[in-house]
């Protein structure tokens, strides 16, 4: 397995109170990472460092060997981050926001690829809804549509299962697992409690000790 990812001895404060530090983390390919800590304990701060969005930490993050400052392009090239909150925008249709990811991404716009993304993740028929008269759940998997929309080795997901059903989340699970097998590798945070899968590990910050890792 080739190592992905790799930071070393992270470090984080804010406003003068210590996230983590002394963190190591390293992802393979064919990894599930599944970052775990109670609320204010620095899970999207670090979920955002590890895909480059912030700098004032201290510590060294390395991308397939190279240190991620000198290899950012093809880092991001590779990436799909899916942050907090949707992220979908409002105004535009469930098929016009994913004909928008594409272009964000530098892809050609591909109608069929965004149905067929839409269909799987359970949104046949809302193709042409606003995502503004979605339900919370739906806005949600029009953001997650994006991960079978192309194919990036890392995907970082930031609570994917906020408003998401049962049903979607074992469907979720699923794509995780796949992804995984497929030689992909996962970062995640969640409250929710996953499912059997097989072969995750699991990063403990907040009151386990803020930088402890379980195999
Ligand atoms: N830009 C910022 N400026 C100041 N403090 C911040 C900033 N971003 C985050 N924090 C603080 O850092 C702490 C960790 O925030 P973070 O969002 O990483 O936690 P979390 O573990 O993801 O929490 P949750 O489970 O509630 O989503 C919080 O106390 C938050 O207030």
């Amino acid at each position: 397995m080739s190592l992905r990812l790799q930071a070393r001895e992270l470090a984080c404060e804010r406003d003068d109170r210590v996230l983590f530090k002394g963190l190591d983390v390293t992802l393979d390919a064919g990894e599930i990472l599944c970052v775990e800590g109670p609320n204010g304990s620095g899970k999207t701060t670090l979920l955002k460092i590890l895909s480059g969005q912030l700098g004032d930490y201290t510590g060294e993050l390395h991308y397939r060997g190279e240190p991620l400052r000198r290899c950012r392009e093809r880092f991001l090239a590779n990436l799909l981050y899916l942050g907090h909150s949707a992220g979908v925008k409002a105004g535009l249709t469930a098929l016009e926001n994913l004909a928008w990811y594409q272009a964000l991404a530098g892809d050609a716009f591909d109608e069929a690829a965004c149905e067929r993304a839409l269909e799987e993740i359970g949104l046949a028929g809302f193709e042409d809804v606003p995502v503004g008269k979605l339900s919370a759940g739906q806005a949600r998997r029009v953001a997650l549509a994006r991960l079978a929309l192309g194919y990036r080795e890392l995907w970082i997901l930031d609570e994917p299962f906020t408003a998401i059903d049962k049903h979607g989340v074992a469907g979720l699970e699923r794509r995780l697992l796949a992804h995984a097998e497929r030689g992909g590798s996962v970062v995640i945070t969640t409250h929710h409690a996953l499912g059997d899968m097989a072969g995750i590990r699991r990063l403990a910050l907040g009151e386990q000790g803020h930088h402890g890792e379980a195999a």
